[in-house]
């Protein structure tokens, strides 16, 4: 029988090569994938990958510029061999398309998904980037530009998930970011969600950061939630 699919992804945010190798060895037996995002990205680029991997990376660097630009960034990337990369949906069609394309078609390349709108936006954030949309309806409009793109997947708050099924069926990978098991800090996020109420709507992957990484023991904290899961 298959293994069930692990669901969470640890996002170990941290510039600190020693922590981020700590927290990788603590909790990667827990996830499916580990996150590697802008804080390690910048602090130590492709070195990130250095630490042994214990699941594959999902590279979030969330890249967002012209075309060509992003395109040329994605093939620089792939020799790193991330399972999943993120660029902002709002860059436009062409933008993913370029993105998809550089991509390439070997049978490791990343899945590319389209970041929509933040989890740490609400709607008054949004009404001030002069988006009077909801950000229901802002994550709606981006996700059908970026399917239509060529995009793999998305990644939104829980708050969408119930729209986008109905929309686009069970296909696309929706990456649910903002997730805060009851009680915990809510932080900088706006649209948030525990665990378990996420995936019962319907989220391919929860993406867990400081709930983990800020636990006084992220294995367990780690081990907690994807037992909540599954
Ligand atoms: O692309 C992401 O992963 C992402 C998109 C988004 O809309 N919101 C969001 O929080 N993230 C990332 O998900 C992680 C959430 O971390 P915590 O808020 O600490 O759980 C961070 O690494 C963010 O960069």
């Amino acid at each position: 029988m298959d293994a069930p699919i692990k669901r969470l992804i640890a996002a170990i945010d941290t510039p600190d090569a020693a922590r981020a190798r700590e927290l990788i060895g603590a909790v990667g037996p827990h996830c499916g994938l580990i996150k590697l995002g802008l804080e390690i990205f910048s602090a130590l680029g492709p070195a990130a990958f250095e630490a042994p991997l214990p699941c594959p990376v999902f590279l979030d660097v969330k890249l967002h510029d012209i075309p060509n630009t992003v395109a040329g960034a994605v093939r620089a990337l792939l020799p790193l061999r991330p399972a999943m990369l993120t660029i902002h949906a709002a860059g436009g069609g062409a933008m993913i398309e370029a993105a998809r394309k550089a991509a390439g078609s070997a049978d490791h390349r990343p899945l590319i998904l389209a970041v929509t709108v933040l989890t740490s936006i609400d709607a008054r954030d949004l009404a001030a980037t002069g988006i009077a949309d909801d950000p229901c309806a802002q994550v709606l409009r981006l996700a059908h530009l970026a399917l239509a793109s060529g995009a793999d997947g998305l990644v939104c708050s829980a708050d969408e998930i119930a729209v986008l099924r109905d929309e686009f069926g069970p296909a696309p990978i929706l990456v649910v970011p903002g997730i805060r098991p009851a009680g915990s800090d809510v932080g900088d996020q706006a649209r948030i969600a525990t665990p378990q109420d996420a995936i019962a709507r319907g989220a391919s992957y929860i993406v867990v950061g400081r709930p983990i990484t800020a636990a006084a023991d992220p294995a367990a904290a780690a081990a907690a939630i994807a037992g909540s899961i599954t």
